[in-house]
């Protein structure tokens, strides 16, 4: 299998042309692409599909197998993809996911693609949605007990869910601990990706994150645009934010009027591999 190893701030993914080739299994390749020993070595697979409906599509797989339903890093690389590589000549595209068709527009340099501004729809709020067990509608600053302790969320939906969490200190976190117990609570039903965030000031927001089906990743770019509209929501932060990830920035601007949210950051691509699948 032809796959190009690409990244988003360090949230890197096998990607396939499925334009080229068929994927029979993906969450069993996922699995297998995505160990950094016996694989590749990702954080998961993403397939960039023909569709009826947009220019491309995005199928996307956690390093689990679990199928994700938007990825926010993921969606600008595959923009830049089928930019570089020829498939979709445009600078504005439409890409089909599994939550709904995102629009994308592309600054090219030397005749690649070097920053990508998505927009990513509106953020979902309300508790059933995401979804997030509350005995209120929307699930702001909600009290959760984990590992003994009492944290405070929120929680907001890009598409997938997001538990976003304030810390007065984010480096010396035992996220290996604390993340697995959030991701399997109860009150996520599906699961959850959690973020846990440090406000820097009011234009400045440093997170890491543990995601569903992947655990800590470098960058999350629904988890970014979740801690965003979180932050805003919770009036720590204006409309329009940097968030500091530990694979680099991502610029992020909640339209209030609009209602929809959008995504600034680079995509890179690493290199182009072939791999015999077991
Ligand atoms: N890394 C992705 C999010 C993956 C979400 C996935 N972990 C799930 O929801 O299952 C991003 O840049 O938005």
């Amino acid at each position: 299998m032809k796959f190009t190893k690409m990244h988003g701030i360090g949230n890197d993914y096998v990607y396939v042309n499925c334009f080229q080739e068929k994927v029979d299994n993906p969450s069993e390749v996922a699995k297998f692409v995505s160990d950094r020993h016996f694989g590749v070595g990702s954080d998961g697979l993403i397939l960039i599909k023909p569709s009826q409906i947009a220019d491309c599509e995005m199928d996307m797989y956690n390093l689990d197998g679990s199928q994700g339903a938007m990825c926010g890093n993921g969606i600008r690389c595959v923009a830049k993809y089928v930019y570089d590589y020829g498939i979709v000549p445009k600078t504005t595209l439409r890409i089909a996911t599994k939550s709904g068709i995102k629009e994308l527009n592309l600054t090219v340099e030397n005749g690649k693609v070097s920053l990508v501004r998505v927009n990513m729809g509106s953020p979902i709020l309300e508790a059933s949605k995401i979804p997030v067990v509350s005995d209120q509608s929307q699930a702001v600053n909600q009290p959760i007990k984990v590992n003994g302790h009492t944290y405070y969320f929120t929680g907001v939906s890009m598409g997938n869910p997001h538990a976003v969490v304030y810390l007065d200190d984010v480096d010396n976190l035992d996220i290996e601990k604390i993340g697995p117990a959030f991701e399997k609570h109860p009150v996520f039903p599906d699961r959850v990706n959690t973020e846990f965030v440090k406000v820097i000031d009011r234009k400045t927001l440093k997170m890491r994150v543990w995601e569903r089906g992947s655990g800590e990743t470098l960058a999350c770019g629904t988890g970014a645009c979740a801690v965003a509209v979180s932050s805003i929501l919770n009036n720590l932060t204006g409309e329009e934010v940097t968030v500091k990830l530990l694979g680099g920035d991502l610029k992020i601007h909640w339209d209030r009027l609009e209602n929809l949210v959008y995504m600034t950051g680079p995509a890179t691509t690493v290199f182009d591999g072939e791999i015999t699948l077991p």
